[in-house]
């Protein structure tokens, strides 16, 4: 069975995360107390759900959904040829098992193709690629232009709330001027096999970042519960699922807007394990749209009205947000690095800082 739209309900008894129902339209419009709710998202738990009603990009993310369903339908040796990560980057194909799930190193269960913003807009290098991306790179574009649209909100209303110069967010972000690492990352995880023990697709991280946004149709895909400013020492956390929303994205919010804004912000630790209940016989597909600062901006506290003050004796790393994401996103793969020399540690970005208090 696969994703489509036949697949069985998100099951009602599984324990779900709260998150806010945020709607583009009045956040366009700028409905004060639509805008106090998306403040309090982006402090507290960093996802909500946003209501995409009306906005072209909904049908865009449903034509590349059918393009992911094709792309990988098709032979695993033919999507091989677009794995380009022994030459640096991590744009192309990732196999099932190619990447590590957890310190332990087990390895992970789906599989992922990324094209970047630079290629689809031809502003960098234009990687080679199957027949049925190379057909939808106008598609593409419109997905990309459209969901840039509304990161540039989120990051305009995220201004008004840093305190922070009108556009100073959307100038470290600007889609076809700067040279970046947008992108677009289809992904599928096969339903888990009788006898496999994998339950984790996609290990638990924190996205690498600004802003994401995320097209779901099946459940699997888990936040970490952040303890409750109350919670008594040895409180556990709680891993809870996100229920997919019809005409809905959900958006998180990842590690670069955690250091501008030196931690005010959330980039929640999140995962993603085989669909609940009866979805779990299907095939999960997923389309994400990455945004991330332009590759020269240094991930740094910003200074803005409402950012706390770095602490005393803090000096920032003062890494690019190029260099950040590369790190990341290719120190999960073994393959990678020396025989015997796997370091877990590479791929991890905000994680200990994503779990505190309020
Ligand atoms: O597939 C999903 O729902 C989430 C994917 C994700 O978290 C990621 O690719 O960073
Ligand atoms: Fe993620």
């Amino acid at each position: 069975m696969d994703s489509a739209d036949a697949a069985p309900p998100f099951p009602d008894n599984v324990p779900t995360a709260p998150l806010l129902r945020l709607s583009l339209a009045k956040l366009r419009a700028r409905e004060p107390d639509e805008v106090r709710r998306f403040t309090a998202a982006c402090e507290n738990l960093g996802f909500f759900y946003l209501d995409l009603g009306g906005d072209p990009v909904l049908q865009q993310a449903d034509a590349l959904f059918d393009a992911g369903r094709a792309l990988f339908d098709l032979p695993l040796a033919e999507k091989a040829r677009y794995d380009f990560a022994h030459l640096g980057t991590y744009m192309g194909y990732k196999a099932v098992g190619a990447s590590v799930a957890d310190a332990a190193g087990n390895p992970d269960r789906n599989e992922f193709y990324n094209v970047g913003k630079d290629d689809v807009f031809e502003l960098g290098r234009r990687w080679p690629a199957p027949e049925v991306l190379e057909s939808r790179r106008a598609l593409l574009r419109s997905f990309m232009q459209s969901a840039h649209g509304v990161v540039t909100l989120v990051l305009a209303l995220l201004d008004a709330h840093l305190g922070l110069a009108p556009g100073t967010l959307g100038a470290m972000h600007r889609l076809l001027e700067g040279r970046g690492g947008d992108q677009v990352r289809f992904i599928r995880a096969p339903a888990r096999g009788a006898g496999d023990a994998r339950a984790v697709a996609l290990g638990e991280h924190t996205d690498f970042g600004s802003v994401t946004a995320l097209f779901n149709r099946l459940g699997g895909l888990q936040v970490l519960m952040p303890p409750s400013a109350g919670a008594g020492a040895g409180s556990e956390s709680e891993w809870r699922y996100v229920r997919p929303l019809p005409g809905h994205a959900v958006v998180n919010l990842g590690d670069a807007l955690v250091k501008f804004s030196n931690g005010l912000l959330r980039s929640n630790i999140h995962r993603v394990v085989e669909p609940p209940g009866a979805q779990a016989a299907c095939a999960r597909y997923s389309l994400v749209y990455f945004s991330r600062p332009e590759d020269h901006v240094v991930l740094r506290r910003l200074e803005g009205r409402r950012i706390p003050p770095l602490a005393e004796g803090v000096v920032e790393e003062g890494v690019t947000s190029e260099a950040w994401v590369l790190r990341r996103a290719l120190g999960s793969r073994p393959a990678l690095q020396p025989e015997g020399k796997f370091d877990y540690s590479l791929s991890r970005g905000t994680e200990a800082i994503s779990q505190r208090a309020r």
